[in-house]
């Protein structure tokens, strides 16, 4: 997949275009947010990768970074469910040829609806563009559908993808957060199509866990995630560096070690691998958030904390043979 950043000079008022991302057959274009990239994500990609295939257009995407509410500072501390690098994998997996990064800034977020389609969409060559039911862009997101129809001047044909619907509720970045929020990981992972995935590096922790029989690798996570309800999960990891990466079964942690630590505040995540003895320190890994298995919860005694981590890791190995 070919990637391209496209930036609004405020200086020369205009958008500096990469020459070579204009192509002559033309791109058909999906354009949203897409944190998540869930089903109804998912089902506006598919939509413009099959009908550039079918018209002989490029399949692409065009997404913004940062989040426009974090520019807007509607949003100071803004989590996301999938940073740019996972997005992008997912945009590659999912048929598309060529991503456009909209760099989101406040020069930007001035431009009008009209501009953005008449001094970006036309000269990359979009000619078709497809959009989720709910998407705005522009100046105060005074552009929709019927805008960009009117301001592509018959060039670009427009096409609005209706809600996803899954178990009565309208599939949507926000419902996944609220699902993560409550534990409910499994049915995160049905909206998103694959389980939620953290990635980071191992950092050294206390020391403590080899004492306590179960290594934790601590991971610092590479992003700015949205994190799941504080407790215990069953997970599946991979070492990112790898060079035939194995899936590793494993118990999270996610929380605040009320036993072990008292006034903590920045949420930790400690995995133990299930069968496994080796090194972590350094090594980047992504894990993927299966069961949650129980809150986490403050011990009176590290025997009982080890206790059950022992039932923890049994439980993580029963549900992940199931997979
Ligand atoms: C599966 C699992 C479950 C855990 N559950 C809890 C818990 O409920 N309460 C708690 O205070 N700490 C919990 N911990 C965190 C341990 O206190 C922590 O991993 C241990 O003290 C090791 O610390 P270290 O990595 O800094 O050496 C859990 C850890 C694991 C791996
Ligand atoms: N099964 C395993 N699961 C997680 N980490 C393991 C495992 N086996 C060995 N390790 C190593 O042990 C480290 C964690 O040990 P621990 O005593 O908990 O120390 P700390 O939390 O201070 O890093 C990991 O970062 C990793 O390098």
């Amino acid at each position: 997949m070919e990637l391209y950043e496209i930036a609004y000079s405020e200086q020369s008022n205009r958008f500096i275009i990469p020459e070579n991302a204009v192509k002559p057959q033309g791109l058909s274009l999906a354009i949203g947010f897409f944190d998540g990239v869930h089903l109804g994500h998912r089902e506006v990609i598919r939509r413009a990768v099959s009908l550039g295939n079918d018209r002989g257009q490029t399949p692409a995407v065009l997404t913004f970074d940062p989040h426009p509410r974090v520019v807007l500072g509607k949003d100071q501390y803004h989590s996301v469910l999938t940073p740019m690098e996972h997005k992008l994998e997912l945009f590659a997996e999912n048929g598309v040829e060529e991503s456009f990064i909209m760099s989101f800034d406040k020069a930007f977020s001035q431009v009008t609806a009209e501009r953005f389609v008449r001094e970006l969409l036309l000269p990359l060559g979009v000619r078709t563009v497809v959009i989720g039911f709910d998407f705005r862009f522009g100046h105060r997101g005074q552009g929709d559908a019927e805008l960009l129809k009117q301001a592509g001047e018959g060039r670009i044909d427009v096409h609005v993808v209706e809600p996803v619907y899954r178990d009565g509720f309208k599939v949507s970045s926000s419902r996944i957060r609220e699902l993560l929020s409550e534990g409910s990981s499994s049915e995160a992972s049905g909206l998103l199509a694959r389980p939620y995935e953290v990635r980071g590096e191992v950092v050294h922790g206390k020391a403590l866990g080899r004492q306590l029989g179960f290594p934790t690798a601590n991971i610092s996570p590479a992003f700015s995630y949205f994190l799941p309800k504080h407790g215990v999960y069953a997970v599946t990891v991979t070492l990112e560096d790898d060079e035939e990466p194995a899936v590793y079964h494993g118990v999270i942690n996610v929380g605040l070690r009320p036993t072990v630590d008292t006034g903590a505040v920045e949420p930790k995540l400690e995995v133990h691998l299930l069968d496994f003895n080796r090194d972590l320190y350094g090594r980047n890994l992504k894990v993927r958030f299966h069961d949650f298995l129980r809150p986490e919860m403050k011990f009176g005694s590290l025997d009982a904390l080890i206790e059950q981590i022992g039932k923890d890791a049994e439980a993580a190995r029963n549900r992940l043979a199931l997979l």
